[in-house]
């Protein structure tokens, strides 16, 4: 898992590192523009034009050395500069005195446009709201039609907070060795555009010395939290689970809760859904077992949770009375594995005095909307968001699973992970319900709460894109799960 550090900490980790591997700074950012032009030529064809915007700054290095190397492979290259060149950084300097003279170098107002701009004006080091000429300059290039990509942040983005002001409408940011906090943001995906991170390769050592309890987790070990089954398992090995929702007109929900849970490998899936979802179920997924209704068209009545070892709640449940009740039982009365989500979330927050039956056992999921039904708060932006998300968990002992892009696992002692997998196509009804029946299914098999956490998110993501690169804009929910395996797969996870 990678350590998300502040923009200030940044300076502080290149002094470090350059100073333990006896490099100078300069080479690291050789380093930086190597890893971005192996990229870019990935991306851009030869034949596009590109104009690089350099700050004077370490950011604006990056862009010169960019601008050389870009040259070198091929690339028709212009920069235009802003700012003042003899106050720049040293290695900016530098990168100037070695810029070859075929690149053409301008003010900025005079360097031609090309097909490709590549925004080097600033990157963590922003302090400010851009105003003057950088004011004027991201203008001009956020009307103008044409390629963007960010070096390390996008112009006027701060790295750690909200944006103010005018900033540059990247549709790649590449960032160097780990996302800058505020690249995390869903408000700010118009101007990250899309999110690459490249190592630069500082070593993780270095990163010990940072406090920070944020992390960016891209699937890193993966396959190592995952348990193993021994040839001689039976399917009571593989966890007995019980997924509890669904009403009448939303019985789709605990539906496909329950073949994610079976994709995952449950064992054994029981269902407690109204009576007027028995036949549905049955008739849908033979593989599932339904226990006795409580309820004509919503769940009610009591849960048997003997024997049983995990338990999901929320998908289509509704907030009828039954339903209520429920929630309220199962929390009071059951200690084991529990996935709260939809609607079990929203009844939870219309009973803040059951808060505190939450436990290290409970992992809620909601969506941002839910999340603000639980807590009460509005979110002023994902910044205050991350701390709710920290205060409620640190509070209540629980985990709390904030989908999104990006999705934030907040655990109870304050550490927190943004997930690095999913797609745009993932954005479709349903998907919530998939997830979980996933964590159920992985709690019930015996993962602990961090590992089926973790794996869960992360494979629901990782299914996502291989269902989103399979069926684009059509992507259904089933797709998803039913990309569950084939995610194992990928993984090596037998
Ligand atoms: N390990 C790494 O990630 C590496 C990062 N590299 C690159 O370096 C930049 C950070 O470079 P830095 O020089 O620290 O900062 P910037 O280039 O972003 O900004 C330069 C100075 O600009 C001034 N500033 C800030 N806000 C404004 C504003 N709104 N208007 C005008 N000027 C502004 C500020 O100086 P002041 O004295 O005026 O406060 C900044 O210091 C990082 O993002 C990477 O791209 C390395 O190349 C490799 C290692
Ligand atoms: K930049």
């Amino acid at each position: 898992m990678q350590k998300i550090l502040s923009g200030n900490e940044v300076k502080s980790l290149d002094q470090q590192y350059v100073a333990g591997e006896g490099i100078c700074s300069y080479q690291l950012m050789e380093r930086a523009a190597r890893v971005f032009c192996a990229w870019f030529v990935q991306e851009v064809p030869m034949e596009k034009s590109v104009s690089i915007y350099c700050g004077t700054g370490n950011n604006g290095g990056d862009g010169l050395a960019i601008a050389r190397m870009l040259d070198g492979k091929g690339y028709s290259v212009h920069v235009g500069l802003i700012g003042d060149p003899d106050s720049g950084s040293p290695d900016f300097r530098q990168n100037l005195q070695v810029l070859p003279e075929r690149v053409s170098l301008d003010s900025w107002e005079k360097c031609p446009s090309g097909q490709v701009i590549v925004d080097a004006v600033f990157g963590v080091g922003i302090n400010r709201p851009l105003g003057g000429d950088y004011q004027s300059l991201v203008q001009e290039l956020n009307a103008r039609a044409a390629l963007k990509i960010s070096v390390d942040m996008p112009s006027g983005l701060p790295s750690d907070g909200p944006a103010e002001g005018d900033v540059f409408r990247a549709d790649y940011t590449v960032s160097f060795q780990f996302p800058k906090l505020s690249l995390l943001a869903p408000e700010h995906a118009v101007f990250t555009g899309k999110l690459v991170v490249k190592s630069i390769g500082i070593d993780r050592r270095y990163f010990e010395s940072f406090d920070s309890r944020r992390f960016f987790y891209s699937g890193e070990a993966l396959e190592t939290l995952h348990k193993t089954f021994p040839n001689s398992s039976h399917k009571g090995d593989f966890g007995r689970i019980i997924l509890a929702g669904g009403s009448y007109g939303k019985m789709g929900s605990i539906g496909l809760s329950t073949r994610a849970a079976l994709r995952t490998g449950s064992g054994l899936v029981f269902c407690k859904v109204p009576a007027c979802g028995v036949d549905i179920l049955q008739t849908s997924i033979p593989e599932a077992m339904v226990l006795p209704p409580g309820g004509e068209t919503e769940v009610g009545g009591s849960l048997e949770t003997e024997g049983i070892d995990a338990v999901g709640m929320g998908p289509g449940l509704g907030k009828g009375k039954g339903a209520v009740e429920l929630v309220h039982e199962l929390l009071r009365r059951y200690s084991g594995p529990t996935v709260l989500d939809a609607d079990a979330i929203n009844i939870l927050g219309d009973h803040p005095e059951w808060l505190s039956f939450l436990h290290a056992k409970v992992v809620l999921t909601p969506h941002l909307k839910e999340f603000e039904r639980l807590t009460g708060i509005e979110g002023k932006n994902h910044f205050h968001r991350m701390d709710l998300a920290r205060d409620f968990v640190v509070k209540y002992g629980c985990v709390l699973v904030l989908k999104g892009a990006y999705t934030l696992i907040s655990f109870p002692d304050g550490q927190q992970v943004f997930n690095n997998s999913g797609s745009v196509h993932m954005a479709t009804g349903g998907s919530g319900d998939v997830l979980t029946g996933i964590l159920t299914s992985f709690l019930g098999q015996g993962y602990s709460m961090k590992n089926a956490v973790l794996c869960g998110v992360f494979h629901h993501g990782h299914a996502g894109e291989l269902a989103g690169s399979q069926f684009g804009r059509g992507t259904l929910a089933s797709d998803i799960l039913e990309k569950i395996p084939e995610s194992f797969r990928h993984f090596g996870i037998v």
